[in-house]
């Protein structure tokens, strides 16, 4: 631990808090250590399909520009290290419609390959829809095991344990990022924050394209081609904390991704498996400071992405960094000796200089 930085503890080792925790190491300003009840791959963003693209998160003014961030940092930092090593790829996506959207998505104006697709690429059935072209998927597990590994290589430290008391933290260090997902409902008591159950089936063929059917936000159609494998989805069942798949929803799930397209019909598909994960979701994504202590401690709030978590990651760590120096320069030393007051009555014999404040 290099005494000349601060030292800061992540609760939280999912796409966010490992995210959070390579920009604050990569400044070379504080050491980093990750506090975390579950580690991949049993978290929730080993669960996710993923591909970039924001869904079921809020607000999205913000979501466009941590999402258009996100773009950039995956363009410049992780897809030039190749797929081997990262899981991830560049993939177009379609977003699909039967029905005319005259509505492009808020978030639409911060993503420059952002269009309405032509006639010409519609998929029989379907009227209208939206493409990036920019976009890129990753196999979750690969791509979070090589985050863990960054972390790392960078000097960061993860410790496997449950936070039970937020102030227990601060005990080992003045800053705290909470990266806990749908764990700040029982952390910091934060019942706006709620489980929407995505269950996902995973399938040997790869496709070109990622193909959304968008038009139930709930019963959702997706096939979403990955590297070694496809992923299709999906359901978004809110406040149902079932972790186990269910023969419903996965029947329910093959039915909508054939009506995408008779190539998705299941007599072409090979089942490797099916995923649920909880997707923290909140009216908000929480990501502000809040002062402990008396300003002594800083506690920075990041949480709460829904179903945008992998997409909006590298946007929502930049912005952590910002709230750490602004908070850092806001905090007042601790008037509190480290060293208990009783200790001081020998040095107060030793030299009558010594002047000692009652705490
Ligand atoms: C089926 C499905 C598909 C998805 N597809 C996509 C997609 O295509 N694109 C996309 O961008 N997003 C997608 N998502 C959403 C994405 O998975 C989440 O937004 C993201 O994983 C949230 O990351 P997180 O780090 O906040 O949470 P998590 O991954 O849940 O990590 C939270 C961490 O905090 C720890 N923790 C919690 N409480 C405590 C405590 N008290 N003490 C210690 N540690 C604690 C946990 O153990 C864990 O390590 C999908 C989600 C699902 C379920
Ligand atoms: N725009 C979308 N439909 N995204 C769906 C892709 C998977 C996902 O984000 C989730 O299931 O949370």
């Amino acid at each position: 631990m290099n005494i000349h930085k601060k030292d800061i503890i992540i609760i939280g080792c999912g796409c966010i808090g490992l995210s959070a925790g390579v920009i604050l190491l990569k400044t070379g300003d504080y050491n980093v250590k990750i506090w975390a009840k579950d580690l991949p791959p049993n978290t929730t963003s080993n669960k996710a399909a993923a591909l970039w693209y924001p869904f079921l998160s809020e607000p999205l003014d913000k979501v466009g520009r941590w999402s258009q961030e996100t773009m950039d940092y995956f363009k410049k930092e992780i897809i030039p290290l190749g797929v081997e090593k990262t899981g991830t790829l560049t993939k177009k996506v379609y977003e699909l419609y039967r029905t005319p959207r005259a509505q492009l998505p808020e978030w639409s104006p911060f993503v420059p390959s952002f269009r309405r697709m032509k006639k010409e690429e519609m998929l029989d059935g379907y009227i209208d829809g939206f493409t990036v072209e920019d976009g890129f998927v990753m196999d979750t597990d690969q791509y979070m095991d090589w985050l863990v590994e960054s972390f790392k290589a960078l000097g960061g430290s993860i410790d496997q344990r449950e936070v039970v008391d937020i102030r227990e933290p601060f005990i080992y260090a003045d800053i705290v990022i909470n990266c806990s997902g749908l764990g700040a409902r029982e952390l910091i008591g934060d019942r706006l924050v709620y489980p929407s159950r995505g269950q996902i089936i995973v399938v040997d063929n790869t496709r070109d394209i990622s193909l959304m059917d968008e038009e139930d936000e709930y019963q959702l159609g997706y096939v979403i081609p990955r590297v070694h494998n496809s992923v299709l989805g999906g359901t978004n069942q809110q406040h149902n904390y079932n972790l186990e798949p269910s023969k419903k929803d996965t029947e329910e799930i093959l039915d909508r991704v054939a009506k995408i397209s008779p190539q998705f019909e299941r007599k072409n598909l090979k089942i490797l498996g099916e995923k649920v994960g909880l997707r923290p979701s909140r009216y908000s994504i929480r990501l502000e400071n809040e002062f402990m202590q008396d300003g002594r401690k800083l506690l920075v709030h990041n949480y709460g992405h829904g179903g945008s978590g992998f997409t909006v990651s590298w946007g929502c760590a930049l912005d952590t960094l910002k709230l750490v120096r602004k908070g850092a320069d806001k905090l007042k030393t601790s008037n509190k000796s480290d060293v208990p007051w009783y200790s001081l009555l020998n040095k107060r014999r030793s030299s009558s200089s010594c002047s000692f404040v009652n705490d």
